[in-house]
């Protein structure tokens, strides 16, 4: 039989619990860094979470895959067999200029499926429009609002503001024109969001997105892509989020 509580849970006395999903290992790492280094692997099909403690909260990170497929099955199988509070989606991204800038770190305000839907004569109709589903998550106001003035109380440059996910990194100036006017004020696209914030809802959960800026969205150039400095970034944002007031906003909420 399955369980839902961990071997670090006392009876009666629930540990807060924050699962973070990330793409890849160099994510994980970056994140793992500002936890503080000191997570344990535990299996999970199909992946493995790492778990470190902070705050006496504990926090499990899991490198779920690039895409928001496998990002929402990675965090649907972690939300089966563990019990959280919060899911948090993270890594590097492309900022909109001039809101996110490289280095910047994100937090989302809303989690939109940019590119979830069909494109019709009139243009681009996303399934809400075409009536069936939803193409957007909200994270809690309140939790979004304390990290990013979390993370601007550290020394960071923090961008508030949609963050979009895409199923192909954006290539061009037209397709970055055509999301930003179809989406005013979007801060950032990555590819992983709106999976993890679909499985979090499935089972009653918010969810928060915070992206550390790698490139810029537009036309495709590779050698300006700043990865290490967005993971430096995202170990910053780790290391100040700040986790108990988080939880005690989405308890509130
Ligand atoms: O274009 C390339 O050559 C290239 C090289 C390395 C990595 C990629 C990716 O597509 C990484 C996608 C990965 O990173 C996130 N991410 C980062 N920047 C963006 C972006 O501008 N648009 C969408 N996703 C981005 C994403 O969440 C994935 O996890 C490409």
């Amino acid at each position: 039989m399955t369980t839902r509580t961990s071997d670090t849970e006392q009876p009666g006395l629930p540990q807060a619990r924050l699962l973070v999903v990330v793409a890849v290992a160099p994510e994980a790492e970056a994140v793992l860094r500002g936890l503080g280094d000191d997570a344990r692997p535990l299996p999970l099909p199909g992946g493995v979470l790492h778990r470190a403690e902070r705050a006496g909260i504990t926090i499990d990170v899991l490198a779920a895959g690039v895409g928001p497929a496998a990002a929402a099955a990675g965090a649907a199988t972690a939300l089966a067999l563990h019990r959280y509070d919060l899911v948090v989606s993270a890594g590097i991204a492309g900022g909109f200029a001039p809101h996110a800038p490289i280095g910047s770190v994100v937090v989302a305000d809303a989690i939109v499926a940019a590119d979830l839907g069909a494109e019709t004569p009139e243009g681009f109709a996303d399934v809400t429009a075409l009536g069936f589903g939803t193409v957007r998550q909200t994270p809690p106001p309140a939790a979004a609002l304390a990290a990013a003035g979390a993370l601007r109380a550290a020394g960071l440059s923090v961008a508030t503001g949609a963050v979009l996910t895409v199923s192909t990194v954006t290539g061009s100036a037209g397709r970055a024109a055509e999301l930003a006017a179809r989406h005013p004020g979007a801060a950032a696209e990555a590819m992983e969001g709106f999976g993890v914030a679909e499985a979090a809802a499935r089972h009653g959960l918010p969810a928060l997105e915070v992206r550390a800026v790698s490139n810029a969205v537009g036309p495709r150039d590779r050698s300006a892509w700043r990865i290490g400095e967005a993971l430096a970034a995202l170990t910053g944002a780790f290391a100040a989020l700040p986790y108990p007031e988080l939880l005690k906003e989405v308890h509130r909420g």
